[in-house]
């Protein structure tokens, strides 16, 4: 019997939003994935509830929100590709429930957002937003008032992971005294002081840059309060997420010239497109450095992620690997194409491995490698069978009650 891919490459139908880079479509055309719709924009609720209905594997960056909704509609979709850090554009609990790893590239803009904390921290420092606008009015303000080194003042990161822990060593490298807060404990790289609570962190910084993710605990977590333990005059950074900063708290704290300035590269808004117009209560404050959250942006990190995440789904596609996915059981077995193989994602219920084996035994088909995972919700198993076998198997697995999707690879 010919070997045949239960869904042929050239029907696995792939949309990517929102201008990811070229080398994610290069890989996968080379991967033999020809159906790639490439679109520079995201897709408004509408236009992506229409689309996403034929689409098997989507690629999105930040401003697409993969809701329980829109998942909904997506039928046919195995897999969710974020070309970035963050993956809370995504319902991920949902996602799962519908059988759909969602894969992202946790540390190829890494680098970049580091560089632009630093580069804010020292313009920040030496008052250059406010001068630079000045400047485009006109006015000249030669003056080295309020103006500072970066070199023996205190960072205060939060959220020491991939990102603040680049800017640590960064800082240091200019001589800045770092110190970190993490709910986690961390290893301190260089001479960085870990922090017992946030509020110490915010008593003894000159800046404070954040680089938490956007969860319930982060919501808001710089506000009145946390902006009134900070040292008069500091300068605060926000990287992370637009919801982690209570932006009118802080436009408050400007107003009253208790800190001295700030940038914001993420916003509990953002726009769509670059069409939309931005709005911000921090437009109106010449020392605040505010960027269309471009952290990552840079050609090095767009091309890395392109790879880095294309891959992912090519080897989910093709072997099954779920190995990075963020919300899913891991499991990878070695390509073996001597042999059939088939993914089943299921309910976690006591016996379905039973349930799922018994449809190879009735055939008397041997199973030659099998890797099973699970977590509190589903159980994801890959299983290799000796000899080749017709689709009825797979029609099987289907059937079985608990099933939540089925594939059969080669
Ligand atoms: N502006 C931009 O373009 C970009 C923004 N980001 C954002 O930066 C965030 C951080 O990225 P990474 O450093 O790669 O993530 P990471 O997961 O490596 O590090 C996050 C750290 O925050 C800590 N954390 C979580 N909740 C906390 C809390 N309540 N208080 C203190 N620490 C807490 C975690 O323990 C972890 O060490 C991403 O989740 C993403 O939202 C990422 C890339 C680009
Ligand atoms: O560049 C993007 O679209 C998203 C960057 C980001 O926020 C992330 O990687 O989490």
């Amino acid at each position: 019997m010919a070997k045949k891919f239960s869904l042929d490459k050239k029907y696995i139908k792939i949309l990517l939003l929102e201008g990811i880079h070229s080398s994610s479509v290069e890989s996968l055309k080379a991967s033999g994935y020809s159906n790639v719709e490439y679109l520079k924009t995201a897709l408004d609720e509408e236009e992506l509830i229409q689309k996403i209905k034929d689409v098997h594997m989507i690629g999105i960056r930040s401003r697409t929100q993969l809701s329980e909704k829109i998942l909904k509609k997506a039928k046919k979709l195995f897999a969710i590709g974020c070309f970035s850090i963050g993956t809370n554009q995504v319902d991920l609990h949902s996602a799962k429930q519908m059988g759909i790893p969602v894969f992202n590239a946790p540390f190829s803009n890494t680098r970049s957002v580091a560089e632009l904390v630093i580069a804010e921290a020292i313009l920040l420092m030496r008052g250059i937003p406010s001068k630079n606008a000045a400047a485009h009015r006109g006015e000249w303000q030669k003056t080295a008032k309020n103006a500072y080194e970066v070199r023996d003042k205190n960072l205060g990161i939060v959220g020491y992971g991939h990102i603040g822990s680049q800017v640590s060593i960064l800082a240091e490298s200019l001589g800045m005294n770092v110190y970190y807060y993490d709910i986690e404990k961390k290893l301190s790289l260089g001479k960085a002081v870990a922090c017992s609570s946030l509020n110490e962190l915010l008593r003894i910084s000159d800046v404070v840059t954040l680089h938490v993710p956007q969860t319930e605990n982060t919501r808001k977590m710089i506000s009145t309060v946390q902006i009134a333990k900070m040292k008069k005059g500091a300068l605060l950074i926000n990287a992370s997420r637009g919801t982690v900063i209570d932006y009118p708290a802080l436009a408050e704290a400007l107003k009253s010239g208790h800190l001295s300035g700030a940038a914001a590269d993420v916003f509990p808004k953002e726009p769509a497109s670059n069409n939309e117009k931005f709005v911000s209560e921090l437009q109106e404050f010449d020392n605040v450095i505010l960027t269309p959250h471009i952290g990552g942006s840079t050609s090095e990190a767009q091309e890395n992620i392109g790879m880095e995440v294309t891959e992912k789904l090519i080897r989910y596609s093709d072997n099954g690997s779920t190995i990075g996915a963020v919300n899913f059981p891991q499991v990878s077995l070695l390509p073996n194409r001597e042999k059939q193989r088939f993914l089943h994602i299921h309910k976690n219920v006591p016996g379905i491995l039973k349930e799922i084996n018994d449809v190879f035994t009735s055939k008397e088909i041997n199973i030659a490698s099998q890797y099973l995972q699970t977590d509190t919700d589903i159980g994801y198993v890959i299983i290799d069978t000796e000899s080749e076998i017709s689709n009825t198997i797979l029609k099987e697995l289907k059937k079985i009650p608990n099933t939540i999707k089925a594939r059969m690879l080669y």
